[in-house]
């Protein structure tokens, strides 16, 4: 599980250490795990460190000063290093350190920031340590001027200067993960201590590139983090595995209602993803057309024009395929969620549910979906609005209605009522295409039907058993994304299809659940890439 805390949660685990005098030595762990970083990034693409330039951005607070000692180490490995000071001040210590080492400064106030800024696009490896988690906003006045000349410098540079963000972006908020432009871009963020909740967020994730957690000796004062992601590791321990004298009504049984004359392909994607997530059984409930062509799709299928009432069931899957004019369907969708059994709730069914819910239901937006549930909850947000700042937006859906609300994209978001929040980024671009969504239903569903009553699977890792129906969405968010990329790869890197997501799925639950437990921590795996 990754971990990752807002700036204040970071901060305050800092003082008890701070209060001890150790500053200087947690700002010297968090620099040597920097250029330790940038040392070997440069061996990986087999470039040496000896005569490489690097130019460090510096901001006046500590965020500046890990950047500036971070410089001095790598003066100290034969690197050509420069600092552009874009505050008044600068970390002192830090700066004597880097002027002994040798690193060549320059003021920001008295030079042109053009001038500046063509020198730093010339480097081998830029720094961005403006701001830290102290940040007031975005970038002011000419450090935002020379930051947004260094970033069109390098847009249009072919990409060869690495960049490095010291903890995070500056201009990227460390609770939030909304951005306030310009932001440099960077390749790769070092981040200290623990994650800081804006990297594992969009649109701040955006601008993370791979993210490196470098402990600093603060880790056991860290909270229970606020976000949390889960890697292979918690993948091979939380997705099931059927007992030995298993039958397919034990493994969990799916009811869809999904699919609809006008969408028929729905039905059909949302039934291959949910029996590609090893579910024991689905059964599908829809209009007699569609029925038919679900039978011929997957014939494992048992169709019926029944009522929810008539079908038993561990979990619902609803909404898939269908529009406000599918009352028929609508009505089983509405069924399902009275029930009170667990459901995943997409597309069509998102704006026909009750205003409050429990956390075992499990609506699936993406962000043009999500707006509009905001704003029939009385919000203004529209869909600019949530894309600006997903966490919240994400958070607030699931406050407002008390259902677990996984938001869709490029970073997928998973809120319970109680604030407590995964992040997946486990996919590719290739996944935005037709019909994803519907295999994710499916595969959402079937883990919900699968493990939805298995509560001490979860608290074992720590999972309360409100969020556990989030850990749920989210192993299925991580599998989905996980199958796509794993299509994709087959294909030599090329697109795939919605279709072609399903195929791979239980190939890439083989070879998750296969990997080893042992040695694997539970909390707070750190000085590891988080992607
Ligand atoms: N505590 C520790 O020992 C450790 C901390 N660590 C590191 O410290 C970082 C946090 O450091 P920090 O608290 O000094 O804040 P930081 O992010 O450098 O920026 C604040 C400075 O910038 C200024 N400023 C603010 N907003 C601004 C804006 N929009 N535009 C322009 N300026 C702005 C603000 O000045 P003000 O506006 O208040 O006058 C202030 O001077 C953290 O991210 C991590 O890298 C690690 O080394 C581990 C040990
Ligand atoms: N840029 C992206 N990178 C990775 N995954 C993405 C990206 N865009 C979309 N996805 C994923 O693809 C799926 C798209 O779902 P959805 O928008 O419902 O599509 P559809 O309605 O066409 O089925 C979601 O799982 C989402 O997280
Ligand atoms: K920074």
């Amino acid at each position: 599980m990754i971990s990752a805390y807002t700036g204040t949660q970071v901060r305050q685990a800092e003082e008890p250490l701070l209060a001890s005098g150790l500053g200087d030595v947690l700002m010297q762990r968090a620099a040597h795990g920097l250029a330790n970083a940038v040392i070997r990034e440069r061996r990986s693409r087999g470039l040496g460190t000896y005569g490489a330039s690097v130019s460090v951005l510096t901001g006046k607070g500590n965020n500046g000063g890990d950047g500036l000692y971070a410089a001095s180490f790598l003066a100290a490995r034969g690197m050509r290093t420069t600092a552009v000071l874009t505050g008044d001040t600068a970390h002192p210590q830090a700066l004597a350190a880097f002027e002994r080492a040798g690193g060549r400064v320059h003021r920001l106030d008295g030079t042109a920031p053009a001038a500046l800024a063509a020198e730093a696009a010339r480097a081998d490896v830029v720094i961005d340590a403006v701001l830290g988690t102290g940040a007031k906003g975005g970038l002011r006045g000419s450090a935002a001027v020379l930051v947004a000349a260094v970033a069109e410098l390098l847009a249009g540079s072919g990409g060869q200067t690495f960049v490095v963000a010291c903890d995070l972006p500056s201009g990227v908020d460390a609770d939030t993960g909304e951005v306030f432009e310009p932001v440099l871009p960077a390749d790769l963020t070092v981040t200290f201590g623990g994650a800081k909740n804006g990297l594992l967020a969009d649109p701040g994730a955006d601008y993370a590139g791979r993210v490196l957690v470098v402990p600093i000796g603060i880790e056991e004062h860290l909270p229970q983090p606020s976000v949390s992601r889960l890697d292979e590791a918690d993948l091979a321990r939380l997705l099931p595995h059927p007992a030995r004298r298993a039958h397919k009504y034990s493994r969990g049984v799916l009811g869809v209602v999904a699919g609809s004359v006008d969408y028929p392909g729905a039905a059909v994607l949302a039934c291959r993803g949910a029996l590609a997530a090893g579910v024991g059984m689905v059964r599908y409930l829809g209009p007699p057309q569609v029925a038919d062509l679900v039978r011929q799709a997957c014939p494992e299928v048992v169709c019926s024009t029944g009522s929810v009432a008539d079908n038993r069931v561990q979990a619902w899957l609803v909404g898939s395929g269908m529009g406000p004019e599918h009352h028929e369907q609508l009505q089983r969708a509405r069924d399902a969620v009275g029930s009170g059994l667990p459901v995943v709730a997409d597309a069509g069914a998102l704006p026909a549910l009750p205003e409050t819910l429990g956390p075992h239901v499990v609506l699936t937006p993406h962000t043009g979906e999500l707006a509009s549930l905001l704003q029939r909850l009385g919000r203004s947000e529209d869909r600019d609005a949530v894309e600006a700042g997903t966490l919240a937006a994400v958070r607030r859906a699931s406050e407002l209605t008390g259902g677990t609300v996984l938001l869709k994209g490029a970073t997928t978001l998973v809120a319970a009522p109680s604030g407590d929040v995964f992040s997946q980024a486990d996919g590719t671009p290739w996944l935005a295409t037709a019909g994803s969504g519907d295999v994710l239903a499916g595969v959402i569903g079937a883990l919900l039907a699968q493990a939805g009553n298995d509560v001490g699977r979860f608290s074992k890792e720590g999972v309360e058993p409100d969020v556990r129906w989030a850990a749920i969405a989210a192993l299925g968010a991580a599998l989905h994304g996980k199958a796509g990329r794993s299509a994709s790869d087959s294909n030599a890197g090329g697109p795939v299809t919605a279709g072609g997501i399903a195929d791979s799925l239980p190939q890439t639950w083989g070879k998750v659940s296969t990997l080893s437990n042992s040695g694997l921590r539970k909390r707070n795996s750190h000085t590891q890439p988080l992607r």
